[in-house]
C-alpha cells in the first residue's frame, strides 16, 4: 500500500533535526510558490527544542520576517508561565533567531482571557481568521505546515484518546478543560483544521513512544487522535520524523530518508 503514513528516523536527535530543518526549508519555498508567507503552528513537549537546531535558526535560506507562527495547542497560562508553549518555543527558538535576519510575526494566546477557556479558544479562532480569511470567507484554515508532537497515550496538540473535541467540526479551535496531561485547562486546534493543512509534521523521539506508534500505525482502526490525522489526512502529507528507538520494529509505515 503506498498509502500508508512515510516516516523518516534518525540514529540521534541531532540527525533528526538536520532532516526535520531541510523539510522545513522545502515548505518554506513550496509555500513562497503560492503566497508571500509562511504559515505554520507548532505543538509545545520536545518539539520546540527538536525544531531549534542551529541548522535551521542560523539557515541563510531561512526568511524568518515572512513567517507567521501560531500554535497548535497551548496551555491557559501566563505566557511568562514554565508551562506556556509560547514561552517554551521563545526560550528556545524566537530569541536565539538573529536580529539581522527579520523576525517572525508570533500569535500567542490572549493572556487577558485566562479565567475562560471558551473565550480564549474563540480569541484565538478570531486571529486565525484575521490571518486566514481576512479577504474571503473559508471554511477551514489552511496552514502551509503544522508541526506536532505525539505522546505516550497518542494524543496530539491538546486531542486526546476518546475525547469528544475529536468530534468537534465547526470550530477552528476548541477550550479543553480536562486534559489528562497537565496543565488541564488548554485551547487546541481541531482535527478538520490540523487534517487540512498542506503538510503535518509528527516528532516523536525515544524508545518510550515505541509502544504507542506501534498502535498509531498499525492498529489505526482504534482511532487514537495521531491515527486519526495519518488517515484522515492521507497520502503524502503527512511525514513522521522519529529516532530509531521510537520507530524499530514498528509496521504500517513506509520508511524513506530525505
Ligand atoms: O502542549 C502540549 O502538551 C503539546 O502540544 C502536546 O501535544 C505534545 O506535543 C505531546 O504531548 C508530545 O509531547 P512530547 O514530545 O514531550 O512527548
Amino acid at each position: 500500500m503506498t498509502n500508508l503514513p512515510q516516516v523518516h528516523s534518525y540514529p540521534t536527535n541531532d540527525k533528526l533535526s538536520l532532516g526535520l530543518a531541510e523539510y522545513v526549508l522545502n515548505a518554506q519555498a513550496a509555500a513562497f510558490s503560492r503566497h508571500p508567507k509562511f504559515r505554520i503552528a507548532v505543538s509545545g513537549g520536545s518539539l520546540p527544542s527538536i525544531l531549534a537546531s542551529p541548522a535551521l535558526i542560523d539557515n541563510p535560506s531561512i526568511q524568518w520576517s515572512k513567517w507567521e507562527i501560531f500554535f497548535a495547542d497551548e496551555r491557559a497560562v501566563p505566557l511568562d508561565h514554565p508551562d506556556s508553549n509560547y514561552g517554551l518555543l521563545k526560550s528556545i527558538l524566537l530569541d536565539k533567531i538573529p536580529q539581522k535576519s527579520g523576525m517572525p510575526k508570533v500569535f500567542p494566546i490572549d493572556e487577558l482571557l485566562l479565567d475562560d477557556t471558551q473565550e480564549l479558544a474563540d480569541a484565538y479562532e478570531q486571529t486565525l481568521i484575521q490571518s486566514f480569511a481576512a479577504k474571503d470567507s473559508v471554511k477551514l484554515p489552511i496552514f502551509d505546515l503544522i508541526l506536532l508532537g505525539c505522546g505516550s497515550d497518542g494524543h496530539t496538540c491538546s486531542l486526546f484518546p476518546g475525547h469528544e473535541l475529536l468530534r468537534e467540526d465547526i470550530a477552528w479551535v476548541a477550550p479543553i478543560e480536562d486534559s489528562p496531561k497537565p496543565p488541564p485547562r488548554r485551547i487546541t486546534l481541531t482535527l478538520p483544521v490540523v487534517t487540512h493543512a498542506i503538510r503535518v509534521v509528527f516528532v516523536a523521539v525515544g524508545a518510550g513512544k515505541k509502544e504507542i506508534l506501534k498502535t498509531i500505525f498499525e492498529k489505526p482502526e482504534e482511532g487514537l487522535p495521531c491515527s486519526l490525522v495519518n488517515m484522515a489526512a492521507g497520502g503524502d502529507k503527512v511525514v513522521w520524523f522519529t529516532d530509531d528507538a521510537a520507530i524499530q520494529g514498528v509496521t504500517g509505515v513506509r520508511k524513506g530518508s530525505l
